[in-house]
């Protein structure tokens, strides 16, 4: 008898190939390929492992690093990176159990002096974890970033890590589905973050709530790895689950010859059913929002959420033109901003290029060829912050570190650094940051510090303006 298959989606794909059990209503226990773990989320779900006498069931499926905790210091006056001191007394003690749990379980852990140590979501892909159809998780809410490279990544909390490091698997329910698909062409000066942050502007922080969201189109397809990463990244940002993109020619030469990707005839036949994993032609998602890229401009946020975003032409809004207007209200007085203000009249006291939105290779490329032969502002303090050890060290071959320290950047050790106020690298009170990173939260980079988020070749721009300019004018 002919076998009748109805059209899916790459999310169907992925979720049904790892379906070990299911319990109506109370949705899946998957299977997972790939657990990543760092020093926040993971000291207590090992803890809770060993008080029940358990131990890690698939230690070689189980990769650590440490990335928020750690200072970023640059390494000159220490000479090892592990001497370098950390001064907050929680973030050394979640460093050193890291540490010691990784050793003691067998798991593959990439310490603070390795160079392939760095941020969690930039040292997967660079390592060739994220291989297309498989599934990631990690306690971290950025996971979703590994959805570039056509698989299910997503953030877990910590009772759902030690679910994980216990059985390699975790019960889920079942996302919806939601296509955003971008039409047009991304016009010169745009970049993936704009893009990103104009998405979080058009569907919302609440736009994709219970969904896994595929970003698609010709826009989504013309973009390299790096910037479907930054993509992907910001799909938490809207609510979503997930975010992923289908893989193809771009994410296979990526991969190739990565050192956890496959070889020989693995790697052929890897190709091979990676290829079949883009959604099926006719295959039907829960939402489709299609969104027209040709009139982007360059993106900048002027509230404590993403999705406040204005063109860097356009000016703070009147809070009654914002949809939620107490809420508008509420973000201006933060970002101590009057409405109507013309975004490129906002003055900066700190420039943060780094997390994992924007500090990969691709990103600093970008921002040194903004600074290049250019002096940061006057009174305005500005740091680099390379994704991981790996990245740094390509970025100084390239000459670029030196292009940001002669421009007066500080060039600083790898880590999640100024993107969450964690690791001794935060914003004091009052001071305004144009940053490369994800979250502009009340808070987020030091107690009442006001975050703009915009792209490493804007925040390179301003930098060296003192305020935000258009980078389409730069010369
Ligand atoms: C510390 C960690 C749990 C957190 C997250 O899950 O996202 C952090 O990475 C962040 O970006 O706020
Ligand atoms: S760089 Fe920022 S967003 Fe990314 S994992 Fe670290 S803290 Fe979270």
């Amino acid at each position: 008898m002919k076998q009748v298959t109805f059209p899916q989606t790459m999310f169907e794909k992925i979720w049904n190939a790892h379906v070990v059990r299911k319990i109506e209503g109370q949705g899946a226990l998957l299977y997972i390929d790939r657990h990543l773990i760092h020093e926040v989320t993971s000291p207590q779900p090992f803890a809770a492992l060993r008080e029940a006498g358990r131990k890690v069931h698939r230690p070689e499926l189980t990769f650590g690093m440490v990335d928020h905790s750690i200072p970023t210091t640059p390494i000159r006056a220490y000479g090892r990176r592990s001497l370098i001191p950390i001064p907050d007394k929680q973030a050394e003690v979640q460093v050193g159990v890291m540490d010691r749990n990784s050793r003691a379980a067998g798991i593959q852990f990439f310490s603070v002096d390795d160079p392939r140590n760095g941020i969690v979501h930039v040292v997967a892909p660079e390592q060739g974890l994220t291989l297309p159809g498989t599934i990631i998780v990690c306690g971290d809410s950025h996971t979703s970033t590994l959805g570039a490279f056509g698989l299910l990544a997503f953030g877990i909390g910590t009772s759902e890590v030690e679910h994980v490091l216990a059985s390699q698997c975790l019960w889920q329910v079942k996302p919806k589905t939601m296509e955003v698909r971008i039409e047009g062409e991304l016009p010169s000066g745009c970049t993936a973050k704009d893009l990103a942050l104009f998405i979080m502007g058009q569907i919302g922080a609440a736009g994709g709530t219970g969904h896994c969201i595929e970003f698609t189109g010709p826009v989504i397809r013309s973009l390299s790895m790096e910037s479907r990463l930054t993509v992907c990244n910001m799909a938490i940002e809207a609510g979503a689950r997930a975010g992923m993109i289908a893989p193809d020619e771009t994410t296979f030469a990526y991969l190739q010859g990565r050192p956890f990707a496959p070889r020989g005839e693995m790697w052929e036949r890897a190709v091979a059913s990676w290829s079949e994993l883009a959604s099926d032609e006719g295959a039907s998602y829960d939402h489709v929002v299609v969104l027209h890229a040709d009139e982007l401009s360059p993106q900048v946020t002027w509230g404590t959420s993403p999705m406040m975003v204005a063109p860097v032409t356009g000016r703070v809004p009147e809070p009654e033109n914002f949809g939620d207007e107490a809420t508008a209200r509420r973000a201006l007085t933060y970002m101590g901003l009057e409405p109507g203000t013309p975004i490129q009249e906002i003055h900066l006291d700190r420039v943060f290029i780094g997390s994992c939105t924007n500090s990969r290779i691709e990103d600093l490329r970008i921002a040194a060829s903004i600074v290049r032969g250019k002096r940061v502002a006057a009174g305005l303090r500005a740091i680099v912050v390379p994704g991981s050890g790996l990245v740094k060290q390509q970025a100084e071959e390239e000459g670029l570190a030196q292009i940001f320290e002669d421009a007066g950047f500080e060039w600083r050790e790898p880590g999640c650094s100024m993107c969450v106020g964690m690791n001794g690298d935060r914003l004091t009170e009052g001071e305004r940051c144009a940053s490369t990173s994800n979250r502009n939260f009340e808070g987020r980079q030091g107690t009442g510090g006001r975050t703009h988020l915009v792209s490493p070749a804007m925040a390179a721009a301003a930098a060296i303006a003192g305020h935000f300019v258009d980078i389409r004018n730069w010369q």
